[in-house]
């Protein structure tokens, strides 16, 4: 990753109707930066995203994507921008070669069987480039739509779930893929819910009712949600979760197999109401890491809570 910044947002604001979509966001992004956004369904990623790269116009805020005013010149960044999305389509009837094809002359680029040849190599496609896109299974499909995304050499690209769907071994080709264009000088934006396509971001942006929330590394961002977790196994796992949920200081009882996770904000009180719990019973419990899940479940909560229209009284 280089020094070099390209995205140097402020105040950046968005509303539809009467809701603020998007609330006073700053953000800066360096070059080669992969950045995941994430938060609840319609927290506003997409449309900070957006924004970023020129393809939907602010309300408020200024600040510059790739040396252009975000404002004024938003069709000078949405040239060096390529963007994925869940329901990107092909031509199922067209071969991987002919689709790339397509998209070039969409681009009206100038030496078109060139920049397929080399989309082609840079993919890993080339032996596959006569298949039917029809007949391609769902990551070869993501890799094919990845290929048409980077065709014409953006500099920004914008990931929206890359890789819903996608089985655990391609999805993790797909991240070793973005991670090589990432070296190479390409920005990558991503929007997505999975834990881990966070965890595969350089840096992690947390969105709530379209404010950012918590970021960072993701170490980071465990590190200041402040957050501690006991892990309780044994034989009556159930009995101390019965117990422990709603304890003083216990903010989430989740079971991961045969484990128990117990998280709170405060430690003290946390310990106490599992030592509580755990009392007289066969089982055995022991610190444990506190994850990202944790953290994202916990600042859900919170945000939910601070959301004025979620108060009793905006209910009555
Ligand atoms: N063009 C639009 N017109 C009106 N409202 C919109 C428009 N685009 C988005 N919204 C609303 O703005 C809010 C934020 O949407 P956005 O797509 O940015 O959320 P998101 O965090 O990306 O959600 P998800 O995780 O579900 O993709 C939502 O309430 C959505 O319904």
């Amino acid at each position: 990753m280089s020094d070099e910044t390209v995205v140097a947002i402020k105040g950046l604001t968005k509303r539809f109707g009467e809701k603020t979509v998007v609330d006073a966001v700053d953000l800066e992004v360096r070059r080669g930066e992969i950045v995941g956004f994430l938060g609840p369904n319609g927290s506003g990623k997409t449309t900070t995203i957006r924004m970023i790269c020129g393809l939907l116009r602010p309300d408020a805020g200024e600040g510059t994507a790739l040396g252009f005013d975000i404002r004024t010149q938003s069709e000078r960044i949405k040239r060096e921008v390529g963007y994925m999305t869940q329901r990107f389509s092909f031509y199922e009837d067209l071969t991987i070669r002919e689709n790339l094809d397509f998209v070039a002359r969409l681009y009206a680029l100038p030496d078109r069987r060139r920049a397929v040849d080399a989309t082609l190599d840079r993919l890993g496609l080339k032996t596959r480039q006569n298949q039917l896109a029809g007949a391609l299974s769902g990551g070869w499909k993501q890799r094919l739509a990845l290929a048409a995304s980077i065709m014409h050499a953006p500099k920004v690209l914008l990931l929206d779930e890359p890789t819903a769907g996608v089985d655990p071994l391609a999805r993790r080709e797909f991240w070793d893929e973005i991670h090589a264009l990432a070296e190479d000088g390409l920005t990558v934006l991503v929007s997505t819910h999975y834990m881990d396509e966070a965890e595969r971001c350089h840096r992690i942006v947390y969105i709530a009712y379209g404010r950012i929330v918590a970021r960072g590394t993701v170490g980071e961002v465990i590190a200041q949600s402040g957050l501690s977790t006991y892990v309780v196994t044994g034989r009556e796992v159930a009995a101390v979760a019965r117990a422990v949920r709603g304890a003083p200081g216990v903010a989430q009882v989740a079971l991961f197999g045969s484990a128990l996770h117990v998280v709170g904000t405060d430690d003290g009180l946390l310990g106490a109401a599992v030592d509580a719990a755990a009392e007289g019973r066969d089982v055995t419990t022991a610190r444990g890491e506190t994850s990202l899940e944790d953290v994202f479940i916990r600042l859900m909560d919170v945000a939910r809570a601070d959301d004025p229209s979620n108060r009793p009284e905006a209910a009555a």
